[in-house]
């Protein structure tokens, strides 16, 4: 941490602060290298010169829009800049050609209407307030004059603001390089943006920073032809958080999916796509009502799973399960997977092992059945999500002769929980 170069009695000066991060004060006193700061807040305070940082006294009152202007490059510098614009509702900075967005946590719905993308397809870089739709056209120009492909990495811990910006950098792309939807057929973007809520029923959940946490990554790649016209797409998802479909901690919760298929009022169970709002998306998405039935029963299934306990068998350290209710489950679990339900116990109760030329059957014990019951869960469902990507990526379509395409990846934030378990799951 570099101290200011010279710190005379009078001087602004930044300074670590327990309860606010960083603090601003006046230099009262110099002893030797001891400073005494008058801080904003009243409070005075003996400390060591080197411990300070220098405030700039010229700092503009709305901040700067890029973060290059600044006097000092420093970390308070930054966070003062940030937290001026904030307070004006100004939540995109620049820092050259980097764009910091700040979560608003309310809707600003006049900073993305087709008027403010009108008047960034007139404008070059710089020339407007930074803003997502500056960047997605930089991204476009620089396609379309260059002939070459380009990526917009979007990155920032949980509830950070990622996927709401790349849908902001999609409208833009959709806005630039949109055809109008020929007569019974949906265009590219539309579907792009269309499989959002879908996508977001299986891949998302509440957690502790964002009720509608994305627990997967995703590269959307926009396909265009030679003349910068939208051709295809392709979606592809990556790191699906598998351990959540059986380990949640509290107040956490699992995939969105399982309880929108719960929340089916009794007598809709039979049709819980009317709960889940989604009938029409799917037809969109080119997913027919027998994939939809098909995909709901793998949901409940999976529910069933969960419910199944396992106790002692007959044998020593192997295992059953424990009671009627959890055999009750076992039985549904089978029926909607269309499986024998004696195969199914067996999977999750025994191991095969293969040595040369015989296969031994090995009982497990309790313990080992449920480890087993939820790594079956855990892949069960990772597979009727990459299905579910799949399905719409055919729908959508992509372009085998396409140019160039404009890449956004989406990449979900790390957190560190009480426990941290592996990503993918073992089985
Ligand atoms: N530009 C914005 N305008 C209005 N609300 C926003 C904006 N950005 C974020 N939010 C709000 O914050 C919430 C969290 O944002 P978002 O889901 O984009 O975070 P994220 O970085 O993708 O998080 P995660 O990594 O957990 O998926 C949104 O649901 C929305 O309510």
């Amino acid at each position: 941490m570099a101290a200011p170069s010279k710190v005379v009695v009078g001087s602004q000066v930044w300074l670590e602060d327990p309860e606010v991060v960083w603090i601003d004060g006046d230099v009262l006193e110099i002893n030797g290298d001891n400073i005494k700061v008058k801080c904003s807040t009243g409070k005075e305070v003996v400390i060591n010169a080197s411990s300070v940082l220098a405030k700039d006294p010229e700092f503009p009152a709305g901040g700067v829009d890029d973060m290059t202007r600044l006097t000092y490059l420093h970390e308070p510098g930054v966070l003062q800049n940030l937290k001026s614009r904030y307070d004006a509702d100004d939540i995109y900075t620049y820092t050259g050609n980097i764009l910091i967005a700040v979560n608003p946590f309310k809707r600003l719905p006049d900073l993305y209407t087709k008027e403010i993308m009108t008047q960034y397809k007139g404008a070059s870089f710089g020339e407007l307030s930074p803003h997502p739709y500056a960047i997605a056209h930089a991204a476009y120009r620089q396609m379309v004059n260059e002939r070459i492909s380009q990526s917009i990495l979007v990155s920032g811990e949980s509830g950070a603001g990622k996927t709401e910006s790349t849908k902001n950098l999609m409208q833009y792309l959709a806005f630039m390089g949109g055809r109008p939807s020929s007569e019974g057929r949906r265009s590219v973007e539309q579907q792009v943006l269309e499989s959002n809520p879908v996508l977001e029923a299986f891949g998302n959940a509440k957690t502790l920073r964002n009720n509608n946490s994305s627990r997967f990554g995703k590269f959307v790649e926009i396909q265009f032809n030679d003349s910068g016209r939208i051709s295809g797409a392709a979606i592809r998802t990556y790191l699906l958080e598998r351990s959540r479909v059986c380990q949640v901690s509290d107040p956490e919760r699992n995939y969105h999916c399982f309880y929108m298929l719960c929340a089916a009022p009794p007598g809709e169970s039979e049709n819980p796509k009317s709960t889940l709002k989604l009938g029409r998306l799917w037809m969109l998405l080119g997913i027919n009502s027998e994939e939809q039935d098909a995909i709901f029963r793998v949901v409940a299934a999976i529910l069933h799973l969960g419910n199944i306990e396992f106790g002692k068998g007959s044998e020593p350290d192997s295992s059953q399960p424990k009671d009627d209710k959890s055999n009750f489950h076992l039985t549904t679990a089978a029926e909607l997977f269309e499986c024998d339900r004696t195969a199914l116990e067996d999977s999750f109760c025994t191991r095969v092992i293969v040595t040369r030329g015989e296969s031994i059957k090995k009982c497990l014990d309790p313990t080992a059945a449920t480890i087993s019951r939820d790594a079956f869960a855990k892949i069960v469902y990772s597979k009727l999500f990459d299905w579910l990507v799949n399905k719409i990526n055919n729908t959508i379509g992509q372009d085998s002769d396409s140019k160039f395409f404009i890449g956004v990846l989406d990449i979900y934030g790390f957190e560190s929980f009480k426990t941290n378990r592996c990503l993918t799951g073992t089985l």
